[in-house]
C-alpha cells in the first residue's frame, strides 16, 4: 500500500519555479529519502503534502486521501519536523509539548518523557534558554509524541551533534520497526544512505531518479587500487568496463563497472603486493545529479 502518492505535482510561486511535475510514491513501512541540493524543491514538496501551501496543479494523497481536501484529518496521523523551528520563547519546554499534545486525542505524557530521555532534553528549561540543537530536539519530540503513522522530516539533523544524531536515527529506526513510514528530506547523502531503503532525487524542481539505495550501489562502479611487485604496462588493463585508469610506477588505480570475474582474472595474471577495492559512496554516485547544467 502507498502511504504517499504524488501525481504531477507542480507549484509556482508567482512566476518562480517551486516544483514541476513531481511524481513518486512512498510505500507503507518504507524509510524514503528525498534528496537534492539547496533550492531543488524538497521543502516545497513537503509543504504541499502538509497542505501548508497549495499546489498550482497536480495532486498528492496521503493514506489514500487528498492532502488538501482532507488536510486536518490526515495531519492527526502525521509527525512533521520542519527544517527550521520557531517557538514562543517564554514557554517552558514541557508546557509547549503538552500544548502540542492537546491537539491529539490521546495521553502523550509517557511518550514525551521517553523521547526527552532518549534525546537528552531538559523539559523544565525555558525555550529561550535553549541552544539551536536543543530547540531542534524540542521539534523532534513534538513531531513524534503522538506516535504518528507517517513521519515527515525536513532536514532533521542540522544542529544536532553526532551522538544526538545517532540517538535520533536509532529512534527513527525503532519507530519504523513499530510500523511508521518515514519521509526523510536531506542534502546529506551519507545519512540518507545510512537510513533509507529508497530515495528520490530532486534537482531544479524536477525528480531525476527514484531508486532503491541497494540498486543504486549495485549498478555502479567499484574503485580499484593495486600495488604490484614490478612496474606494469598500462595496456594490461585494456578491457571493457575500465575507466579513469592511472599507472604510477607500481601502483595502478581505475574504476571498474561490469562482471567482477573478468577483472579478477586480469589481476591474477600479475604479481601483486596489495589490493584495495572500494564502493563509491552515495556522494560520488550522485555527484553528476548535483552539477548544475548551463
Ligand atoms: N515563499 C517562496 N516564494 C518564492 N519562491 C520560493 C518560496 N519558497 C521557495 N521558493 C523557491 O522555490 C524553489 C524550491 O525551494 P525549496 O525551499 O522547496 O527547496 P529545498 O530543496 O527545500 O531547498 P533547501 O535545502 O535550501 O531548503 C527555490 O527556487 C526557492 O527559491
Amino acid at each position: 500500500m502507498n502511504v504517499i502518492e504524488i501525481e504531477n505535482l507542480t507549484k509556482y510561486y508567482g512566476k518562480a519555479r517551486g516544483i514541476m511535475d513531481i511524481n513518486f510514491n512512498v510505500e507503507e513501512g518504507e524509510i524514503f529519502g528525498f534528496i537534492g541540493p539547496n533550492g531543488a524543491g524538497k521543502s516545497t514538496t513537503i509543504r504541499t503534502l502538509l497542505a501548508l501551501i497549495y499546489p498550482t496543479s497536480g495532486t498528492a494523497k496521503i493514506f489514500g486521501k487528498d492532502c488538501i481536501k482532507y488536510g486536518p484529518e490526515i495531519k492527526k496521523e502525521i509527525g512533521y519536523l520542519p527544517s527550521e523551528v520557531f517557538y514562543y520563547d517564554r514557554m517552558k519546554v514541557i508546557d509547549l509539548l503538552r500544548y502540542s499534545a492537546s491537539f491529539y486525542k490521546k495521553d502523550c505524557n509517557k511518550r514525551i518523557r521517553e523521547l526527552a530521555e532518549v534525546m537528552n532534553l531538559d523539559l523544565n528549561k525555558k525555550i529561550d534558554d535553549l541552544s539551536l540543537g536543543n530547540k531542534k530536539k524540542v521539534g523532534i519530540v513534538q513531531g513524534l509524541l503522538h506516535e504518528p503513522k507517517l513521519i515527515i522530516l525536513d532536514e532533521p539533523t542540522s544542529g544536532l551533534d553526532p551522538l544526538m544524531q545517532q540517538n535520533f536515527f536509532d529512534l527513527l529506526a525503532a519507530e519504523n520497526k513499530k510500523g511508521a513510514t518515514i519521509l526523510f528530506s536531506s542534502h546529506i547523502l551519507s545519512e540518507v544512505q545510512r537510513l533509507c531503503n529508497r530515495v528520490a532525487i530532486i534537482k531544479e524542481g524536477r525528480i531525476v531518479k527514484v531508486e532503491k539505495i541497494s540498486t543504486l550501489k549495485e549498478n555502479t562502479y567499484k574503485k580499484f587500487k593495486i600495488e604490484t611487485v614490478s612496474n606494469i604496462e598500462k595496456n594490461h588493463f585494456d578491457i571493457t568496463g575500465i575507466s579513469d585508469l592511472e599507472v604510477k610506477e607500481n601502483i595502478v588505480s581505475f574504476l571498474f563497472r561490469g562482471n567482477i570475474n573478468s577483472i579478477l582474472k586480469k589481476i591474477s595474471q600479475i604479481e601483486i603486493v596489495n589490493l584495495w577495492i572500494e564502493e563509491p559512496n552515495l556522494e560520488e554516485i550522485f555527484m553528476h545529479y548535483y552539477v548544475k547544467e548551463d
